[in-house]
């Protein structure tokens, strides 16, 4: 990479600001996958081995510039303070002259953890005076959050045109990681998209198609292209006005001759809850009202075979609301299936994908365990990535 990285500064005594991806799934209260914290601790080690002032942040959810309770970061100091074994302290800002007090008073190899950077409306603007706000606090600038390195936010990319920017270890590898798995992709080349996150990711496909020789849509991204080809979806999740785009990705595909595959049954139920009554129905039997929220088994067999006749996989987005067990077959099923294919090289792209193959114990027969969906995703397609450009040059 022609990015400097922590390896590249001199960081004894200096105040290091470092924006982590803590964006974890959380349940009442508690830490329910701490991937995203394990995989920031090397970074966060280094610098306090060096005797740098460790002032970290991080976005957790989706505030939109409110201060939300339920997702102060509190719990996650917590979790990084055990795993860490050291008193981990939390600001309930993320900047100011309270946050400044308490940078005053920390020891070199100190950690600090700012409060949710997504409560000021700012962060999500890359508005320059709470990039600069951010920048205030600290001598230099660390990225080593790859989970939101396709955000141009001011936590992101604005505080890196204010003070020295480098990269973090997880960022520097991750990077490599991906890009060594796709500069010359073994074929047949697999993409699995699914999750929740539909308007963010169904543009990727458009260039995805591009690169490889099977595509495969589950979760809740399915449902707009289920939709697309004339089903009905009841109230499954749903784009309106990305039905057009769907279908002509579908075109696309055949004239590339890409292998389009989309579920052929689904797990449907009748409200959005863990206790909803639910049966499997073929796709184009989605009862009025119900909502799909699992592939079916006919469908996971199929992306099954799929995945044991691929050389290379790439999947972001659990194939359905894996954290209640009735709609968890498809995602396990796809987990599982990657984990017996021992000649296929399996990359698994985000924080609640990366919680799925936790869940089910199979972590460690994947081949690489990526922070970042999204961002993975922006990368694959080849482009670049606005926490990565903003970082200073070798
Ligand atoms: N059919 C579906 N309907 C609604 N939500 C879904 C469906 N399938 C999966 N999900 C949800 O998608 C969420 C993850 O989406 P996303 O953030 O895009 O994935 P990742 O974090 O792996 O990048 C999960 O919390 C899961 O419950
Ligand atoms: O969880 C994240 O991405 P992911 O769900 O694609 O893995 C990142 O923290 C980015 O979060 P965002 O999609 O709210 O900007
Ligand atoms: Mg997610």
């Amino acid at each position: 990479m022609n990015k400097k990285s922590v390896k590249d500064v001199e960081l004894k005594g200096k105040r290091v600001f470092c924006r982590v991806d803590f964006n974890v799934p959380m349940e009442d209260g508690k830490v329910t996958d701490e991937t995203r914290i394990r995989a920031a601790i090397p970074t966060i080690t280094y610098l306090m081995d060096q005797g740098a002032k460790v002032i970290l942040a991080s976005h957790l959810g989706r505030p939109k510039g409110k201060v939300v309770e339920e997702l102060r970061l509190t719990p996650v100091a917590g979790r990084l303070s055990e795993l860490l074994g050291k008193d981990v302290k939390k600001a309930d800002e993320a900047y100011g002259d309270t946050v400044k007090a308490m940078i005053e008073e920390m020891e070199q190899g100190d950690v600090l953890l700012l409060e949710n950077v997504r409560f000021y409306p700012g962060e999500e603007k890359n508005d320059s005076d709470l990039a600069k706000s951010f920048a205030e606090l600290a001598d230099i600038y660390v990225n080593d959050a790859f989970g939101a390195a396709h955000r141009a936010h001011a936590s992101t990319e604005g505080i890196a045109h204010h003070i020295p920017a480098v990269s973090g270890l997880l960022m520097e590898k991750e990077l490599d990681v991906l890009g060594k798995a796709l500069s010359n992709p073994e074929r047949p080349f697999t993409a699995i998209i699914g999750g929740a996150k539909v308007k963010d990711k169904i543009g990727v496909i458009e260039n995805l198609l591009e690169k490889v020789d099977n595509l495969i849509i589950g979760g809740g991204l399915a449902y707009t292209f289920v939709k697309a080809k004339g089903y009905e979806i009841g109230n499954s999740l749903l784009e309106e006005d990305k039905i057009e785009l769907a279908k002509s990705f579908m075109v696309k595909a055949e004239e590339k001759g890409v292998k389009f595959y989309m579920p052929v049954d689904a797990v449907v139920a009748e409200e959005f809850s863990q206790q909803a009554n639910s049966k499997t129905v073929s796709i184009d039997e989605i009862p009025a009202e119900w909502m799909a929220l699992d592939i079916g088994p006919k469908t996971a067999e199929i992306y099954s075979d799929v995945i044991q006749n691929s050389k290379l996989v790439i999947w972001n987005g659990p194939m359905g609301v894996f954290e209640w067990q009735k709609f968890a077959g498809g995602t396990r099923a796809v987990a599982e299936s990657l984990a017996e294919a021992n000649d296929t090289y399996s990359v698994i792209g985000g924080g609640d994908s990366a919680a799925a193959v936790e869940k089910f114990h199979l972590a460690d027969r994947m081949s690489h365990i990526s922070t970042g969906g999204g961002a993975s995703l922006e990368f694959m397609e080849g482009k670049t990535l606005p926490g990565v450009v903003a970082l200073n040059d070798k």
